[in-house]
């Protein structure tokens, strides 16, 4: 490996190639190669270990269709630490919806990646397939034994076990999945006493090499990669659809730049969502694999929702620093912006006992954090670069805590309302807004009745 060693210089790559795909049936094992391309080239290559069922009888057909997309989202991490203005997919496969939804997770999935790499603007890039494409047929309906059988991503949070319990409220025959599973996510796995499967995910360690020695970095749409990673699994397990936990107030730009939205949390919208089914229906054939359950509610709605769930208060970890492939302290900071703005979300729902019994410290009696909650109301520059609602849901949440007897004295209750005194008063037409359904994709009926449930 002679050029591991080396200064990497991102202009010194004229395009990046997504090579080949290796499979090992017998151990679940997926690797994706790729290439930057230029003078030296560069190799990386991605590993995926999917669960396999304990009767050994895994559809590798169908899991197969999808992993030519997955393949190519993936390869945005290693995209990104050059990021070249061509991408080749050089894999048989693909469909012309993953080609589409791969232009747009470019685009805009690594559009905070582009605007805080100080490349000049969002990436349009040239996407060139050298095998032929898979050919499209009308897609099926999801097979009955199948379509009450959904598998769904467990991220660790509260957004997640929303799903679950709505699910199993209407009787679904839920099974729980995660990517990498760390303490949080075993054990909000083991609170529902649902079956949980996981598969493994491990990146090339020479991307982190390279990142050391000069590679651009930044965000990547890391939900549709999870998503498809999850799509691939349920394929190969014969489960139904993967439903995601993916909130309407996801959509929401973080910030503006030069008149475009960039998004942190662009993979978890409702945009992306329905480009990605459409490509995932494209490479399965199947109608309805993939949706998100809580697409017509707000953050607030869900925290809202979770407030009526019992047995996961101990067990949930919202904070995104405990989820670091390096193995971070599990459990919440109480400090970024992400546990910022849960703690915000739960207050009007929960008593200052249980909150504190959730996030541990009173974030609201940190003087320190004053400036972040700000932020969160849009009263900043932007929002946090991180999982967060609409800064309407904040300033809502906010008025709550300012009229609660519990937090109204608090120092960054104190400090706001000084702010901008009118949030004391609240706004009931903003409230009430942010409590009715928003646009989602239609779901097959009992999936309509699991919305409905936790109100
Ligand atoms: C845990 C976390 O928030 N990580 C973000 C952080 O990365 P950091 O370097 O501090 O640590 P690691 O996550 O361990 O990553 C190490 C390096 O690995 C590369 N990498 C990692 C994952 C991946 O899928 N591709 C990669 O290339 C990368 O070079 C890392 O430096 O900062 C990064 C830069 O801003 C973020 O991209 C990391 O975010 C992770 C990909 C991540 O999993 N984040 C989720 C918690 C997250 O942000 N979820 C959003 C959804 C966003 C979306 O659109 O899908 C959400 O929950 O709303
Ligand atoms: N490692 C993972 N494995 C499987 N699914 C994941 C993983 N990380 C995130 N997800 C899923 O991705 C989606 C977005 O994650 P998000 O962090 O918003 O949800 P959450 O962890 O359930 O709740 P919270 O917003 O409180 O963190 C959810 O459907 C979540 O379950």
């Amino acid at each position: 490996m002679p050029n591991r060693s080396l200064a990497f210089d991102p202009a010194g790559f004229d395009s990046f190639s997504f090579v080949n795909i290796e499979r090992t049936d017998e151990t679940g094992e997926v690797v994706f190669h790729y290439r930057l391309n230029g003078p030296a080239p560069r190799d990386f290559a991605e590993r995926i270990v999917f669960a396999l069922p304990e009767d050994g009888d895994a559809d590798w057909d169908s899991a197969a269709s999808v992993l030519p997309l997955l393949g190519a989202v993936l390869g945005l991490s290693y995209y990104k630490a050059a990021a070249p203005p061509r991408y080749e997919i050089a894999v048989d496969g693909l469909a012309e919806p993953g080609v589409a939804f791969l232009r747009d997770a470019i685009h805009f999935g690594l559009g905070e990646f582009a605007y805080r790499a100080g490349l000049p603007g969002l990436l349009d890039v040239d996407i060139t397939v050298s095998r032929p494409l898979a050919r499209v047929d009308e897609p099926k309906e999801i097979a009955q034994d199948r379509i009450n059988r959904p598998l769904v991503p467990l991220g660790g949070g509260k957004d997640s076990v929303v799903s679950v319990e709505s699910m199993r409220y209407v009787g679904l025959d839920v099974t729980q999945f995660s990517v990498n599973p760390n303490v949080v996510m075993q054990r909000v796995a083991s609170a529902s006493g649902l079956p949980f499967v996981s598969a493994r995910r491990i990146l090339d360690p020479a991307l982190f090499e390279a990142n050391a020695s000069g590679a651009l970095n930044g965000h990547v749409p890391v939900t549709a990669m999870v998503s498809l990673i999850a799509v691939a699994q349920a394929k190969l397990l014969g489960l139904g659809p993967v439903v995601m936990s993916n909130e309407s107030s996801a959509a929401e730009a973080t910030m503006m730049w030069d008149g475009v939205p960039v998004n942190h949390q662009w993979s978890k919208s409702l945009d992306a969502e329905v480009l990605l089914a459409s490509a995932i229906e494209a490479q399965t054939g199947e109608r309805g694999g993939y949706f998100s359950l809580l697409r017509p509610f707000t953050e607030l709605r869900i925290a809202r929702k979770f407030a009526q769930t019992a047995g996961y208060d101990t067990s949930i970890v919202s904070c995104n620093r405990a989820f670091r492939i390096s193995g971070a302290e599990p459990g919440w900071c109480g400090e970024c912006a992400k546990c910022q703005f849960v703690f915000l979300a739960f207050s009007p729902f929960m008593s200052r006992e249980r909150l504190m019994g959730i996030v541990g410290v009173d974030m609201f009696d940190n003087e320190d954090l004053i400036d972040g909650f700000r932020s969160l109301l849009g009263l900043g520059n932007h929002k946090p670069w991180e999982c967060v609602g609409e800064e309407a849901e904040s300033t809502v949440a906010l008025s709550h805590a300012a009229r609660s007897d519990d937090w109204r004295e608090a120092a960054v209750v104190r400090a706001l309302v000084a702010d901008s005194p009118e949030i004391a008063q609240g706004d009931a037409d903003i409230e009430r807004a942010l409590f009715e359904d928003r646009p989602a994709v239609a779901v097959p009926p009992l999936y309509e009745e699991a919305r409905r449930a936790l109100e």
